[in-house]
């Protein structure tokens, strides 16, 4: 069968990468969770002091050390699932945390982190075969990709998503400060003046705030099979 890019973009914590990591999964396809590249350089930038008492980020200080920021992928074999790894040390769970997400659509605004992302991106993409979940995949990284999804819930569900998922994962945190956090993300991703987030001409849209999980995965699986028939 013809392998192909699938691009999943959409706004925060909306269920991109529960979607893009379980079809790749199924289908036997690379996932590549662009989220968790823009995390690394933030959680890089947070540990190296490059955010001044304002929170304001030192973008010549950032510049020079982008050569030393190396980001990868490494496949847990136990989940069957890929992990972060910054700098060969596995940051899967700290790219997570409230602090990292108050601060990396700051980071994601730049253009040279972009530009340096993209073509990292870029190049995980040369074989197809890749499902590739963000902000800007189906316009700027791949806007050739065969499948295009772009996937909206409410920023009260998406909060309420990302609330439970923490909770579970015994890391604290409050409803409110996630909700804010969600619609900032939201408005600074969408405003950005490169790349900003938004719905490609030719991408399907999923509104999923009333499906399961399940139902999701169903409906992009019947998304993938028309791709390549
Ligand atoms: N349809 C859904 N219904 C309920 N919870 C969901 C659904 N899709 C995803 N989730 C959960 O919501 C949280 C955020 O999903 P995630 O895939 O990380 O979103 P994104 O990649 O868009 O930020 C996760 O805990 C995930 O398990
Ligand atoms: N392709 C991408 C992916 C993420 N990002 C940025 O990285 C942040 C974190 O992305 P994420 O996918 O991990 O965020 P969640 O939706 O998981 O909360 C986003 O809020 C964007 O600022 C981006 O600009 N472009």
């Amino acid at each position: 069968m013809k392998k192909i890019i699938i691009a999943i973009d959409g706004f925060s914590s909306c269920g991109k990468s529960t979607m893009a990591k379980n079809l790749a999964h199924e289908i036997g396809y690379i996932y590549v969770d662009t989220g968790a590249m823009y995390r690394s350089v933030t959680l890089f930038a947070l540990r190296n002091g490059l955010f001044d008492s304002e929170g304001k980020v030192n973008t010549d200080k950032l510049r020079d050390r982008m050569k030393d920021i190396h980001i990868s992928f490494i496949l847990n074999h136990e989940t069957g699932r890929p992990e972060t790894y910054l700098n060969n040390e596995n940051v899967e769970q700290e790219i997570r945390t409230m602090e990292v997400s108050q601060h990396v659509s700051l980071i994601a605004a730049i253009p040279f982190v972009r530009q340096a992302l993209v073509a990292q991106q870029q190049q995980m993409g040369r074989e197809k075969g890749l499902v590739m979940d963000g902000r800007d995949i189906g316009t700027v990284v791949f806007p050739q990709a065969e499948l295009k999804i772009f996937v909206t819930a409410t920023a009260e569900v998406r909060a309420q998503r990302r609330f439970d998922e923490l909770r579970d994962k015994g890391i604290p945190a409050d409803y409110d400060t996630i909700l804010q956090n969600v619609k900032e993300r939201d408005y600074i991703d969408s405003h950005r003046s490169v790349s900003p987030l938004c719905k490609a001409a030719d991408a399907i849209e999923l509104d999923n705030s009333h499906l399961s999980i399940a139902e999701q995965q169903q409906w992009l699986m019947k998304q993938y099979k028309k791709a390549v028939e």
